[in-house]
């Protein structure tokens, strides 16, 4: 596949096998900025693998990953990771929020990590959970709120560093079909503000209803349902 100029994210030729299992058989993905694709296709298929790859989280036993023309495999792990924590924000099915945390302050913590201020990084966190109509329980800590509270607060965590790239495995997941609606509404309203392309992995086509494109894996192996990859 030839990476257009334009694309953000570009994988090719993906392969990843754990043990005697094949996750990933040849994928080939494109995203450009501002984009939301859903990946989508059976349990099992490979979707989460190449969202790790595709985050530098796994890396491929062949093919490459490349973010703005860098190959993510040929930086240090130290780049990959102050990379993943500049640019890339993470939504998954359970919020894995801090428990011991205000709503606040996990919203917070991805700041702190690079170095923002308390001050600053919680009015920048109050921001967002208001924009996310959840500043009533910024306060309260994960225990003490529903999964819908959560995932928003999750959204909300993933957004506040300004990410290009959002990548949500399955964010709605453990939500019924009312809230889910409502945090997808929430989330890709917002990538779509702050022009952040989101990568998301989901089962369910109510949910891929929100995405530009779809992209279906298939053992192993991804298909574009635009024909552009
Ligand atoms: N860490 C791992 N160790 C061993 N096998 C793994 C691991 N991660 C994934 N696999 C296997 O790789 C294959 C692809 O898994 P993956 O989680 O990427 O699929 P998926 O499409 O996201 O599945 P689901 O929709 O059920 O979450 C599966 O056969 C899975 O069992």
């Amino acid at each position: 596949m030839t990476a257009s100029t334009s694309a953000l994210l570009t994988a090719s030729g993906l392969h990843k096998t754990y043990g005697s299992t094949p996750a990933l058989a040849g994928a080939d993905f494109v995203i450009h900025p501002g984009e939301v694709v859903a990946v989508m296709g059976p349990s099992g298929s490979g979707k989460s693998t190449l969202l790790h790859c595709l985050a530098g989280i796994v890396p491929p036993d062949s093919g490459t990953v490349h973010y703005r023309g860098k190959e993510l495999s040929a930086l240090s792990d130290a780049r990959r990771s102050a990379l993943r924590r500049a640019d890339f924000g993470f939504v998954f099915q359970f919020g894995q929020l801090v428990p011991e945390l205000t709503c606040t302050e996990n919203v917070a913590l991805p700041l702190r990590l690079v170095g923002v201020g308390r001050k600053e990084a919680e009015s920048r966190a109050t921001r967002w959970l208001e924009r996310l109509e959840i500043d009533d329980v910024r306060h309260h800590r994960p225990g003490q709120m529903s999964g819908g509270q959560g995932q928003r607060v999750a959204i909300a965590r993933a957004l506040v560093g300004a990410p290009s790239v959002i990548f949500a495995d399955e964010p709605t997941g453990a939500l019924d079909s009312l809230n889910g609606e409502r945090v997808m509404g929430l989330l890709t309203d917002a990538a779509r503000e702050t022009r952040a392309a989101v990568v998301l992995v989901t089962h369910e086509s109510r949910v891929a209803a929100y995405s530009d494109r779809e992209v279906i894996v298939r053992d192993g192996r991804a298909r574009d349902m635009a024909g552009a990859v």
